[in-house]
């Protein structure tokens, strides 16, 4: 038989089969149909040793698309990017990039521990006649994943959590992530109000840019990661997935920036608490309770944002307060004082951190930032509550060469041995040196740049001696103040007693 008699051979048998299924479809009641399919699969099933499972893009009465099917879309669009003929591109993350998946009736192969499945993705076009452009609402589309059926229990065991796991994990990556800063409660009225508002958050600070030591920077980034993977360990033992860090250290030394390559290491918005807008512990707690899982929250300059340094209300206070409250006399007698309702209170803060979050879900880090560590109540920052406390400190040399390798993109050179000796005898934070590092005009290179760094490091140390000459000497004077003031004292008691003599006399 020629090619040509068995493809025309074929068709005319394919014709055939499909005039059966369209008269049986069209002449059978739909009961005795449903009878004879379900027999026609039961049939199917002894012979055909595969399992099938079907994922729906919408479930439920209220059709909500189903969070399965979104997760299998983006895993399969990391293979099936490679491996399917027909795709489909989405832009993401404000259509700065694009993901590809599998377009509908594409079929991809995928393998899990040596074991070989298939997935499909599906389009059911509805009946219903539609005058529209855009897909009809009743199309129906699912997933369609076969594998062998001695291979059950991998599968429904490991693999679909597999899946869904990575399907989450690359969702995350595509996202668009924010920066959320909270609106002062006075606009929360109106009816569209959001408590929170966001713009895109797109600062390109990173570890590897961040001027830190790098031992320092490595025990962040893997006390980051392990905190990540611990949800299963936070579950185990009963804890909220929360985690929160102190950041400490003098203005310019990177907090924000560490901020920021936190929350680009981790893929997580960022949400700016701006503690003096918020009324009270009432309006915080609405605050926090509308964070999303997998972000930062940040309160910066905790110190200045409100009195929280050690000035917790006594149980006399608190008893005072409670009677205060209930008795109006005594209320209009201290003046109605309404300020003092109208505040975050540190008990607030804690109740919240230690217990309302646990009930949130999701991965939540905390971060609160001070220039003045020795001003916070301990009850804020014991380890529990503040697990990790990280000093940024003032520029050393290896975090001056992250920046001159950031800024001059400069590895070595001969004048980074004086750099390095200066930075030993005197203290610049990294902003200062990030600062000499920036080229003022076109023609100044990386040798005018570092001599330009070398002249200012000169000068603070020169500054730094003569301020500790100056407190020398101010100390100096004052230890002499009480001699002198004493030895007046003497010299007039002395006078006082000659006075008396003469006066007997
Ligand atoms: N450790 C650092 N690594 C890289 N850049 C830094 C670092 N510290 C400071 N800088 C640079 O200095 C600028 C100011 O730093 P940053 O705002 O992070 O300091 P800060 O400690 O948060 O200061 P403040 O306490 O005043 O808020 C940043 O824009 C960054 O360019």
């Amino acid at each position: 038989m020629t090619a040509f008699e068995t493809w025309s051979h074929l068709g005319s048998v394919l014709a055939g089969l499909m005039f059966a299924w369209a008269v049986f479809k069209q002449y059978f009641p739909p009961h005795l149909r449903m009878h004879i399919e379900a027999y026609a699969h039961k049939a199917v099933g002894h012979v055909y040793p595969y399992i099938q499972i079907t994922f729906p893009e919408f479930t439920g009465e209220r059709l909500e698309r189903c969070e399965a099917y979104s997760a299998i879309q983006n895993y399969l669009s990391t293979s099936a990017s490679a491996r399917a003929k027909r795709l489909k591109a989405e832009s993401v993350k404000d259509s700065q990039s694009l993901v590809l998946s599998m377009d509908e009736n594409e079929e991809v192969v995928d393998e899990f521990e040596g074991v070989k499945l298939w997935w499909s993705s599906n389009l059911i076009v509805s009946q219903k006649p539609t005058f529209s452009l855009y897909p009809s609402p009743d199309d129906r589309r699912f997933y369609r994943l076969t594998f062998h059926r001695s291979h059950r229990d991998l599968i429904t065991g490991s693999y679909i959590k597999h899946v869904l796991e990575k399907g989450k994990a690359v969702a995350a990556d595509n996202r668009q992530r924010k920066l959320f800063t909270n609106n002062p409660s006075s606009n929360w009225g109106h009816y569209k109000a959001s408590k929170w508002s966001h713009v895109v958050f797109e600062h390109p600070a990173t570890f590897d840019t961040l001027a830190m030591e790098p031992s320092k920077k490595r025990q962040i980034m893997n006390d980051l990661l392990k905190f990540q993977q611990a949800k299963e360990y936070y579950a185990r033992i009963g804890k909220a997935w929360k985690r929160g860090y102190l950041l400490y250290g003098p203005p310019g030394t990177g907090k924000s920036t560490m901020i920021a390559a936190m929350a680009n290491f981790l893929n997580y918005d960022v949400y700016d608490l701006e503690l003096t807008t918020v009324k009270d512990n009432t309006e915080l707690r609405k605050l926090l309770i509308e964070t999303s899982a997998k972000s930062i929250i940040v309160i910066e300059d905790i110190d200045c944002s409100l009195d929280l340094t050690g000035q917790r209300k006594t149980k006399k206070q608190e008893k005072d307060e409670d009677e205060e409250k209930a008795d109006p006399v005594k209320r209009m007698v201290k003046g109605g004082d309404e300020s003092k309702d109208s505040k975050v209170t540190l008990s607030g803060l804690l109740n919240f951190i230690d217990g309302l979050w646990s009930a949130c879900g999701g991965e939540r880090i905390i971060v609160f930032t001070t220039n003045y560590v020795e001003k916070l109540d301990p009850a804020l920052i014991r380890r529990g509550r503040m697990d990790k406390h990280i000093e940024m400190s003032y520029c050393c040399y290896e975090s001056f060469k992250v920046l001159v390798r950031n800024y001059l993109d400069v590895e070595s050179h001969p004048l980074f041995a004086t750099v390095r000796r200066l930075l030993e005898e005197t203290k610049m934070t990294p902003a200062d040196v990030a600062e000499n590092l920036m080229p003022k005009s076109d023609d100044e290179d990386e040798e005018a740049c570092l001599e330009g760094l070398i002249e200012a490091l000169e000068k603070a140390k020169e500054d730094a001696r003569k301020k500790s000459e100056e407190e020398e000497e101010e100390k100096a004077a004052a230890a002499e103040a009480p001699a002198a003031s004493a030895m007046t004292e003497k010299e007039e008691q002395q006078k006082l007693s000659e006075v008396k003599e003469s006066d007997v006399r």
